[in-house]
């Protein structure tokens, strides 16, 4: 039986300006639950959305962390995402997914504002802080990003002139890795922020220049931690993987738009290969489907063995997203 699992929340965000509310899709928290705050509770609650078709039917869907309009980044931090430093400190790979609909929320929830940061800034502080509480290693932090598009792999830490589609390949343990991705050293917060922001401008810039949005692909933002311990001649490395995948997307929205099908078609079958990955890896199945996709065979190894994960589904209260809402949840 396998002991690995992907830990699955979900978020409901605000209504925003001009947005009509569906206030027929609630957050039921269950009544065993003790801790948390009464906007986010992680003792398994549910998510209930009537059927568009037949309203008196209810759908009913289990999360182990459901957080509602009114919480906050730093609830999810606390309840979810905190407890899971530890873990990469402890020589282990963790990864954390944004997944919704466009719209829905994910990057506010992976990047935040300036007044309201989310998991990255978040998580990039935390690990400093942890970082110098271990004593009895030399720790060092690296950082890499890289955007998946359309199946193929780019460089977000050099320039897009520079990035060539990048190799994926295997080494002679089977283990899947990005051949040439650059891993750059960081040594506090500030130089993190530093290359994390100049990055990030390159892949709207790259966006533009081919003609999408940067929500059309997923990027993988990966922090490692090499910890030696001097005296027992050890080392240790764990990784965090922060993940903001692309809007799951209705095919009907794409209109007869050939380029724009193919993306969607990539992004859909991406996501739902995940879907398979992440229920069979939860179901403890023999045979996981990695291979189907560009995204689950790179987060192979991330998915895998002894690795956590934490999957956020982001949703949109209003009513024209009520399809989007069910199909994310389902
Ligand atoms: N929890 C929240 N509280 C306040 N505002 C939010 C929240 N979640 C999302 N928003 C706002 O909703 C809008 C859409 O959110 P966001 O851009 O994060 O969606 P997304 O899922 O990343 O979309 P895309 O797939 O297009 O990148 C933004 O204006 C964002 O600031």
């Amino acid at each position: 039986m396998a002991t690995h699992k992907v830990k699955i929340a979900a978020r409901l965000r605000p209504r925003i300006q001009g947005e009509l509310d569906d206030d027929s899709i609630h957050i039921v928290h269950s009544s065993n639950d003790t801790g948390g705050s009464s906007s986010s509770l992680t003792g398994g609650s549910f998510i209930t959305v009537p059927n568009p078709r037949d309203p008196t039917q209810i759908f009913k869907f289990p999360f182990s962390s459901c957080y509602d309009q009114d919480s906050t980044q730093e609830e999810i931090y606390r309840n979810d995402v905190e407890p899971l430093l530890d873990i990469v400190y402890s020589g282990v790979t963790v990864t954390i997914f944004a997944y919704g609909v466009t719209s829905s929320g994910k990057t506010y929830t992976m990047q935040g504002s300036k007044q309201e940061p989310g998991v990255i800034p978040r998580v990039i502080r935390g690990m400093f802080d942890k970082k110098n509480s271990l004593k009895q290693f030399q720790t060092t932090l690296s950082v890499s990003y890289m955007e998946i598009y359309k199946d193929d792999v780019y460089d977000l830490l050099v320039d897009r002139e520079n990035a060539p589609k990048l190799p994926v390949r295997e080494n002679h343990a089977g283990m899947v890795f990005v051949a040439n991705l650059t891993s750059a050293p960081i040594s506090n917060v500030a130089e993190f922020d530093s290359t994390y922001n100049n990055a990030t401008l390159r892949r709207s810039v790259g966006a533009t220049n081919l003609n999408r949005a940067s929500s059309r692909s997923h990027a993988i933002l990966t922090i490692e931690a090499t910890m030696v311990d001097p005296v027992a001649n050890t080392t240790l490395t764990g990784k965090i993987n922060l993940v903001d995948l692309a809007g799951s997307e209705n095919n009907k929205l794409t209109g007869n738009d050939p380029a724009r099908m193919a993306e969607s078609a990539a992004i859909n079958k991406s996501l739902s290969v995940l879907g398979q990955v992440v229920h069979a890896l939860n179901q403890g199945a023999s045979r996981i489907p990695y291979r189907n996709s560009k995204l689950t065979r790179l987060l192979q190894d991330a998915l895998g063995g002894t690795s956590v994960g934490l999957l956020i589904c982001n949703l949109a209260p209003g009513i024209k997203f009520r399809q989007d809402t069910l199909n994310t949840l389902k």
